[in-house]
């Protein structure tokens, strides 16, 4: 089997070590690259995935590497296609993601940095948190084109909306169709008039008052699981997203995501980086698709818009 691409992630936390490990079972690329700041830790979580692979059977090697925040250690990232950055803190029971601004702002503009400079063809797909602001912050730091910085969250949110109208309605999740776009915090823009069940609208299906319920449960999404687990944050659902985008771009495969990108124009919208659907390709954001959306729909996007454009225009200071 053909293999090419390289992919690095940039933090061997939770979400990035499972982001790591999902593209290397795809068993398309010929180089997962894991880094991290603390030391050993991106090697040893290297070494352990690729003791996985006779059992799992993939041959795509996982590279581990230590970086400083001084930018040693970055020569390993040279020639990736695309870089997932989730280095940062991941938020306590109570914090919002917008809690975690500061100190998430500095880590992520010495990592887009280092990026720009041993890896400057590179697709970079932001995580980190607060997500809409660090992926403006990551096309400033980087200073690459627009369509070259994304940000995952709206795969996450819209699996977290399909997962919940399937849980509660006791359906496949298969025969669910949802989408989530606007921003990855209070002003997230789930969409019913978009969701489907078996072909049949939402509306059909169920009662406003439980649409209401689900449509808040997906808001609440991130904020379920920390409550849960008390010492971080998600990374099962959130590493599938960011590993799906990432193979999107390397096998430039022109599918329609909903992801977090730049807006000029759609929907009505210009100068920000916005929960909306695109088409991703080799070379990022390939086109952004205007969503079919009611008015009550459209006017929530453009209200997140207007929220996540205040705090984006502030990172540039951070
Ligand atoms: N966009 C989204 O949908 C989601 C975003 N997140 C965010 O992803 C981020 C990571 O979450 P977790 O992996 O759970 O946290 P974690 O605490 O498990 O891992 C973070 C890792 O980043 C590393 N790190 C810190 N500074 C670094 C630097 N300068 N260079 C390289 N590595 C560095 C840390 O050593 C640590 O290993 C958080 O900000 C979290 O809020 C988490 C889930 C969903
Ligand atoms: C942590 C986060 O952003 C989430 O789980 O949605």
């Amino acid at each position: 089997m053909a293999r090419s691409g390289k992919v690095t992630v940039v933090g061997a936390g939770f979400y990035g070590s499972t982001t790591a490990l999902r593209l290397a079972e795809y068993d398309i690329l010929d180089e997962v690259v894991l880094t991290d700041v603390v030391e050993g830790k991106a090697e040893g979580l290297a070494l352990d995935m690729n003791q996985s692979r006779p059992i799992e059977g993939f041959e795509t090697r996982v590279t581990g590497a230590t970086t400083g925040t001084d930018g040693s250690g970055y020569e390993v990232i040279a020639g990736s296609d695309v870089v997932v950055i989730t280095a940062g803190l991941p938020r306590k029971p109570g914090m919002s993601r917008m809690d975690l601004i500061e100190t998430n702002a500095k880590i992520v503009r010495g990592v887009a940095e280092n990026v720009a400079r041993h890896a400057p063809e590179a697709v970079v797909v932001v995580v980190s948190n607060p997500l809409d602001e660090m992926t403006a912050l990551a096309q400033l730091a980087t200073g690459f084109p627009k369509n070259r910085v994304l940000g995952q969250a709206g795969m996450l949110d819209t699996a977290r909306f399909t997962n919940n109208v399937a849980e509660e309605l006791g359906v496949p999740v298969g025969s669910v169709k949802t989408l989530t776009l606007g921003s990855h915090g209070d002003t997230m823009v789930p969409v019913p008039s978009r969701c489907t069940v078996d072909g049949k609208p939402l509306t059909d299906v169920l009662s406003q008052e439980r649409i209401d319920h689900l449509v808040e449960r997906t808001r609440n999404g991130g904020a379920e699981v920390v409550a849960l687990l008390k010492t971080g944050s998600a990374y099962y659902a959130p590493s599938a997203a960011a590993a799906r985008m990432a193979r999107a771009i390397v096998e430039d495969a022109g599918v329609v995501m909903p992801v977090c990108a730049w807006v000029d124009g759609e929907h009505g919208i210009s100068g920000v980086y916005l929960g909306v659907e695109a088409e991703l390709g080799r070379q990022g954001v390939t086109r952004v698709v205007e969503s079919e959306l009611s008015e009550a729909e459209l006017a929530a996007l453009e209200e997140a818009a207007e929220a996540v454009r205040a705090k984006q225009a502030d990172v540039k200071d951070l």
